[in-house]
């Protein structure tokens, strides 16, 4: 098959192991960089250019696009569909998981378990919204963070109304969320391929942090998830429409927790976590799964 890599960069990991999983598997991969790429969306018969030369009716496309590129990698994904590649995960998929606020209103309304949580812009009463998640400690984040950074622990109700008073000032949207102290500074990130958890890694925050992240000093190792958890990440896929996701889940008293869904996970930490050829599954699905024009949408977004 010809699969086109939608990535800004062949020297990242992700991508690497792609094109090599691609080339093992005797595809022919091709890294092409959304930004690069333009496209005539007038005609009836959709194309996409690259570099002064049409690209090919790619057979299948993978979206890696970062979260600063979002709109304009996913129109260039829409233009893929339309010409009736198949897209790992689909555009509008893709789009809706970019939003935190929408993703949790999604995953909330089929019943899946999430920390209590609220989401604000410029409340009249901090109060009340920090009553509405059942009081501190709580956690507070702004939406627009990544990597751990503006994501706040806030162990009184004191602390909590001068940090939320202060990013009130600052006119950004943020979320005010239960914090899951049992959860002991742990998540636990599920790869999902399909209906299936394939791999899975817990991530240890480091001692006095919260925050799990490996960019904040945590550490990653492999971890046997339980039925419960495995059918939650695999749910929280399908909710969001996403073939490929990464979800990642905090453990509760009352059950596996979702806080995010991820619809460009990641390689690296989670191969080396678990020594699983990802990229090989993602390959595998692909050939299971490409079909022409085969999408919820047909690329109508
Ligand atoms: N409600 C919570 N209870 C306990 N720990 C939490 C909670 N929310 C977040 N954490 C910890 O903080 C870390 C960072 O939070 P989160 O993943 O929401 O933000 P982020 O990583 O900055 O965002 P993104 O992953 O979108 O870049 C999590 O990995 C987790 O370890
Ligand atoms: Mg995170
Ligand atoms: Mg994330």
């Amino acid at each position: 098959m010809n699969i086109a890599i939608l990535s800004r960069n062949r020297k990242l990991y992700s991508t690497r192991r792609l094109v090599e999983a691609c080339e093992q598997r005797g595809h022919t991969p091709m890294v092409v960089d959304a930004l690069r790429t333009y496209m005539d969306i007038a005609s009836n018969k959709p194309q996409a250019h690259f570099k002064g030369e049409p690209l090919p009716n790619f057979d299948a496309v993978i979206p890696r696009i970062g979260a600063s590129i979002t709109f304009y990698g996913t129109a260039v994904l829409r233009q893929f569909e339309m010409m009736g590649s198949y897209p790992l995960n689909e555009s509008v998929a893709i789009s809706r998981s970019r939003d935190k606020l929408r993703t949790m209103q999604l995953l909330s309304r089929k019943g899946v378990g999430m920390p209590f949580t609220g989401f604000a812009n410029n409340p009249d009463d901090i109060g009340d919204l920090i009553k509405m998640v059942g009081g501190a400690p709580l956690v507070i984040k702004l939406l627009e963070g990544t990597q751990g950074i503006g994501v706040v622990l806030a162990e009184t109700q004191k602390a909590a109304e001068s940090v939320l008073e202060a990013f009130m000032g600052l006119k950004v949207n943020i979320m005010v969320q239960e914090y899951i102290k049992e959860a002991g500074g742990a998540d636990i990130r599920c790869l999902v391929i399909g209906d299936k958890v394939v791999a899975a890694m817990k991530r240890q925050a480091m001692e006095g942090e919260f925050r799990s992240n490996l960019h904040r000093g945590g550490s990653a190792s492999l971890i046997r998830i339980s039925p419960a958890e495995r059918a939650t990440a695999v749910n929280a896929a399908k909710i969001m429409g996403l073939n490929v996701a990464g979800v990642d889940l905090l453990r509760s008293e009352r059950g596996p927790l979702v806080m995010e869904v991820n619809s460009s996970p990641g390689l690296e930490g989670i191969e080396a976590a678990t020594g699983k050829d990802i990229a090989g599954m993602i390959i595998e699905f692909i050939e299971k799964n490409a079909k022409p024009h085969r999408t919820k949408t047909r690329g109508k977004g």
